[in-house]
């Protein structure tokens, strides 16, 4: 019988962890579900421990790991249940793993994402905060130890699909316009808010903002993809994964998410990845590269497809995808910084204290008031993350209703 491969989900209770475990239960000759991680949502986890029999579950705090093990008592669930950020590292390092998939939301991925890519392992990338606020150092890991970054997020993954096999990873060094690309197309749905009347946009409630027209997602990301935010980011991330320059990205707006993004060559192709929009397909193409296995996704009808568009976006209606635009050209002390006061902003919107367009103005303030020194090192990186958290939260108290 031949090895099934180990795998720990980080973020295994969020949108990313959920829709892996679906995959892995689709291909259980696969894959072997080796540990699962997660914040504070001990209740599901458990469901998770009884399903899917992990040799171990971390939650991130000690309560919850005990609220973890009030659940599952009585049970006949053997999972061995802890507790820390450290703990997730340690086992994402484990000998016996073999895949990582990183799915915890924003930058407490970070750590444990490094853990996994200095142990070697084949690293599934869906945490694009991590790689967005440290990109040179965990591009320098990837290649000093070996390990495989796999692009998760849709649209680099589709990418990575329309990639010629030498461009698909940073590792290569490789540069695009040398090895026949023009362009990378970076499509974007523009999410809730693509017509709604611009003068409105600070009155936008969060269920509205929550409420992506295609995809299924968390509450961060979702708000990420109504302000562009998240746009932004996945340039950045772009830049990193494929070994690029700012002008080597376009930013096109595709409402329907059918085209999960594309690249122009020289010759005037231009290749696409599409399909319906659910992560299932990414993490199986992850999951399994270079092999193909079943997502569980329907395919796609294109007698379905009533419209099929694509526009320019508007930096007037969404300001933070040029601000982070912006900020990828100044370099890592600017993303680093734009990252964490976004973090910072979008959950004060998520609890109430902000409006949606204060957003942008946490965000571009926090920049403006940022001064960089030399952002390389870890420590540098955490350093300058944690300043942007505190100076975030001081505009945030200031505008705080
Ligand atoms: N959802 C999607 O379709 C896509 C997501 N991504 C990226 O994937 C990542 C995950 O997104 P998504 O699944 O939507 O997010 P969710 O909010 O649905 O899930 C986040 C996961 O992270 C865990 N988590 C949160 N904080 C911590 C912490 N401090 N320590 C350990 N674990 C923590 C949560 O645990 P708990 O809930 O138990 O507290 C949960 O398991 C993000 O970086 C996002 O940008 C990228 C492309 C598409
Ligand atoms: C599914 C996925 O990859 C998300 O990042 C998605 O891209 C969000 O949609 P937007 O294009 O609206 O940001
Ligand atoms: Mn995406």
């Amino acid at each position: 019988m031949s090895h099934k491969q180990q795998l720990v989900i980080l973020g295994a209770t969020g949108s990313i962890g959920l829709s892996t475990l679906d995959v892995v239960a689709k291909n259980s000759d696969l894959f072997d579900v080796f540990a699962l991680t997660a914040g504070q949502n001990a209740k599901k986890m458990a469901e998770l421990c009884i399903k899917h029999s992990p040799l171990y579950a971390v939650m991130a705090t000690q309560s919850a790991a005990e609220e973890l093990s009030l659940h599952l008592k009585g049970t006949a669930c053997q999972t061995l249940i802890m507790h820390s950020q450290q703990a997730m590292s340690d086992l994402c390092a484990h000998p016996d793993v073999d895949i990582v998939m990183s799915a915890i939301v924003g930058a407490a991925g970070l750590l444990p994402t490094l853990s996994a890519v200095e142990a070697g392992k084949k690293v599934l990338l869906a945490n694009k905060e991590s790689l967005v606020m440290s990109g040179q150092l965990f591009i320098d890991k990837v290649k000093k130890h070996k390990a495989t970054l796999l692009p998760i997020d849709s649209e680099h993954n589709a990418i990575f699909q329309c990639l010629p096999h030498s461009l698909q990873n940073a590792q290569s060094d490789k540069n695009l316009q040398d090895n026949g690309v023009s362009k990378i197309l970076l499509t974007g749905s523009g999410g809730p808010f693509l017509t709604r009347d611009i003068h409105t946009l600070k009155d936008v409630t969060v269920s509205e903002a929550v409420a992506h027209p295609n995809w299924s997602m968390g509450q961060k990301i979702s708000v990420d993809s109504a302000t562009m935010m998240n746009k932004g980011l996945e340039f950045i991330e772009a830049k990193w994964l494929f070994n690029c320059n700012s002008d080597d990205i376009d930013v096109v707006i595709h409402p329907q998410s059918i085209i999960h993004s594309m690249v122009q060559y020289h010759d005037g192709s231009i290749l696409a990845q599409m399909g319906n929009p659910d992560m299932r397909t990414p993490i199986a193409h992850a999951l399994a590269f270079p092999k193909r296995i079943d997502a569980g996704v329907k395919s796609l009808n294109f007698s379905d497809i009533c419209d099929f568009s694509f526009t320019k976006p508007d930096f007037t209606r969404y300001p933070n995808l040029q601000l982070a635009i912006d900020a990828c050209s100044a370099g890592q002390g600017a993303t680093t910084t734009v990252n964490a006061a976004n973090e910072i902003a979008v959950a004060a919107f998520l609890k109430g204290k902000i409006g949606f367009t204060d957003i942008y103005k946490i965000n571009a303030q926090t920049l403006e008031s940022a001064q960089f020194t030399n952002v390389q090192s870890l420590d540098e990186i955490l350093q300058c993350d944690e300043l942007a958290r505190v100076s975030a939260t001081q505009f945030i108290n200031k505008v705080a209703h």
